[in-house]
């Protein structure tokens, strides 16, 4: 009997519409296949879930090459700073000093410079709030005859946060690229402590110095004029305003607009340094309040005496300081008034008083700088046109004079500055 028996009995016993019966009689083809063939699909797509959730978190983990994350570019638009066309990455996860270095050292190794290439450290110029600069001697692949540069050391015992933030400076000036009126970055140690920071050596130095040295009767020095005309003045001023204009390109400002942070070399062409706050702008989207309370009242614009946010038309502002600073050859701004009284004085809706020394031109140019409101003061590139119209007619001949020198402690408590922020190589002989 078997099988075919129980089965041809079934058929026998079910009547063509009794359903069940015939589901029944099929009951693998109709129960159990389709059973089998759910349960594994069901697994199989378990299988792929469980590989798709175990991929994404070790997507998590491993973001980037070796634990790295690209730095905040400038008020958050971008998360990649590029410099040069390439992707700049800062490790965030990294624990130790060591680790750190040994992770964004590859990002930076195009700048990297063999120590042994460092040949001479010689005087300090300035100690400043991320490292101390010096005058220093290096040799590159394309000079071997050793040339000066300026050092800008981290050294003695720092930690991590202060190497993550040296780091970020020399990503910044690699974010910048090059200007020819911004100081320029040409090399870099980073593959241990202490780091260094190589920077292009401007001679004569600082702008303030070299205005301070014009009022001297001084012919000449390295082959340097120290003689300035309004004309000079006006050629000075524009090439400020092309590195403001590149600044503000990169949705950034320079926010310490002075003539103590302006370099400038014997052809008179000037190189803005002092790059912390536009660093901290690109960073962290705006000037750490640690930061601004450093910065000195009497060249900063009354929205920022007012505590409200930087732009770069409060550096406009600034820059009509400079060209006060320029014309006077270094005079204190707004000598009669205190430094803390400054935005009283402004908030009366007073400015300074033309300089003897300057045309009505010149101070017309001021007086538009130093609007009370920010957005009808110009902005750089429309302040240069003004510079350059001015200029046409600009006198080239008459040397400015002022016969008082400049007694540096005097200086720093007029203009409200702390001492140390001036650099040493002014002596009052
Ligand atoms: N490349 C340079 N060539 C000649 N002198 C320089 C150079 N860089 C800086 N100095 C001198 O050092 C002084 C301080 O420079 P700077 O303000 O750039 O340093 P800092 O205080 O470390 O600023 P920041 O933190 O904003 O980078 C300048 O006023 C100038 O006298």
């Amino acid at each position: 009997m078997g099988e075919k028996g129980r089965l041809s009995r079934l058929l026998l016993e079910c009547s063509l519409s009794d359903k069940l019966c015939v589901v029944q009689e099929k009951q693998y083809e109709v129960i159990i296949v389709p059973a089998l063939l759910v349960g594994s699909f069901l697994i199989l797509l378990a299988i792929i879930l469980w590989l798709f959730i175990r991929g994404q978190r070790s997507q998590r983990q491993h973001p980037g090459p070796r634990g790295t994350t690209s730095v905040p570019a400038s008020r958050g638009r971008s998360q990649e700073a590029v410099g040069h066309g390439e992707k700049v990455f800062v490790p965030l996860k990294e624990t130790s000093v060591e680790s750190f270095l040994r992770a964004v050292t590859p990002s930076l190794a195009k700048l990297q410079v063999p120590r042994e290439q460092l040949l001479e450290v010689l005087e300090q110029i300035h100690s400043g709030s991320c490292g101390t600069l010096y005058h220093a001697k290096m040799t590159t692949m394309e000079h071997p005859n050793p040339k000066s540069v300026v050092l800008k050391a981290l050294e003695g015992s720092v930690g991590l946060q202060e190497v993550q933030d040296f780091i970020g400076r020399i990503q910044f000036y690699q974010y910048l690229g090059k200007h020819k009126n911004l100081v320029q970055l040409e090399g870099c140690c980073t593959e241990r402590l202490p780091l260094y920071m190589m920077l292009e050596d401007v001679v004569p130095g600082d702008l303030l110095n070299f205005l301070w040295t014009c009022r001297r009767d001084v012919m000449t020095m390295d082959g340097l004029l120290y003689d300035l005309t309004e004309k000079q003045i006006y050629h000075i001023g524009k090439q400020v305003l092309l590195a403001l204009e590149f600044l503000q390109e990169k949705h950034l400002f320079h926010g310490d607009v002075a003539a103590r942070n302006i370099l400038i070399q014997s052809d008179l062409t000037p190189k803005l340094c002092h790059l912390g706050l536009a660093y901290e702008v690109h960073t962290h989207g705006a000037i750490s309040s640690a930061r601004s309370s450093t910065i000195p009242l009497k060249w900063l614009a009354p929205e920022r005496l007012l505590l409200r946010p930087a732009s770069i038309r409060g550096d406009v502002w600034s820059f009509g300081i400079l060209l006060y600073e320029m014309v006077t050859l270094g005079a204190p701004p707004y000598p009669e008034v205190p430094p803390t009284s400054i935005l009283q004085y402004l908030q009366r809706k007073k400015i300074m008083k033309r300089p003897s020394s300057c045309t009505h031109a010149m101070y017309n140019i001021m007086k538009y700088c130093w609007r009370w409101s920010e957005d009808s003061r110009p902005l750089p590139g429309e302040l240069r046109l003004r510079l350059e119209a001015a200029s046409r007619t600009a006198n080239d001949k008459a040397v400015l004079q002022v016969p008082e020198l400049v007694v540096p402690d005097l200086y720093a408590d007029v203009a409200g500055i702390s001492t140390e922020s001036l650099s040493d190589s002014y002596s009052v002989l």
